[in-house]
């Protein structure tokens, strides 16, 4: 079976839908993440994962299996999982204001005291239902 690369910007089909990828948000350590428009206009984030021969298909799964029991509103939503040959996909979420690092480090003149309380509440938020929901594990 021919193996499937995901390079450039191209429609994809995950089980029926269809995204239209709109540009690159950033590459972590596993590959590429793409902002994408499914077929009902809704703007969402896939990750692309470019299975390598490591180990990278068993560390998507354990990711993929936890954030998947992840529902809570400080917590980018977990959407769906797909594998083609070669690559995985994870769909999920869109963050508007992007990675929380960047936004705060770059933006940093729009990061009053004020939203730097706020931000930091929603983290905690975010890990005591991580930790109240035994989902948390140590390495
Ligand atoms: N749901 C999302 N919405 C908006 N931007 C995102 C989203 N997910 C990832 N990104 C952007 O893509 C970048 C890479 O994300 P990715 O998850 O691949 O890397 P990471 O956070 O370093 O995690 P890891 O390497 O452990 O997989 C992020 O730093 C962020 O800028």
């Amino acid at each position: 079976m021919a193996r499937y690369h995901f390079e450039a910007p191209s429609v994809i089909n995950l089980n029926g839908s269809f995204y239209h990828p709109s540009h690159k948000l950033g590459s972590g350590g596993f590959g590429t993440v793409f902002a994408m428009v499914n077929s009902s206009g809704e703007k969402i984030a896939v990750k692309t994962v470019n299975d390598n021969g490591n180990d990278n298909f068993a560390l998507v799964n354990d990711e993929v299996t936890i954030w998947s029991r992840l529902r809570h509103k400080n917590i980018v939503q977990f959407y769906a999982y797909h594998t083609l040959p070669g690559v995985h996909f994870i769909s999920m979420e869109l963050a508007a204001y992007g990675d929380l690092q960047k936004f705060i480090t770059e933006q940093s003149h729009y990061c009053s005291p004020s939203l730097r309380r706020h931000i930091a509440s929603q983290l905690l938020e975010a890990v005591s239902f991580i930790h109240r929901n035994g989902l948390c594990i140590a390495t």
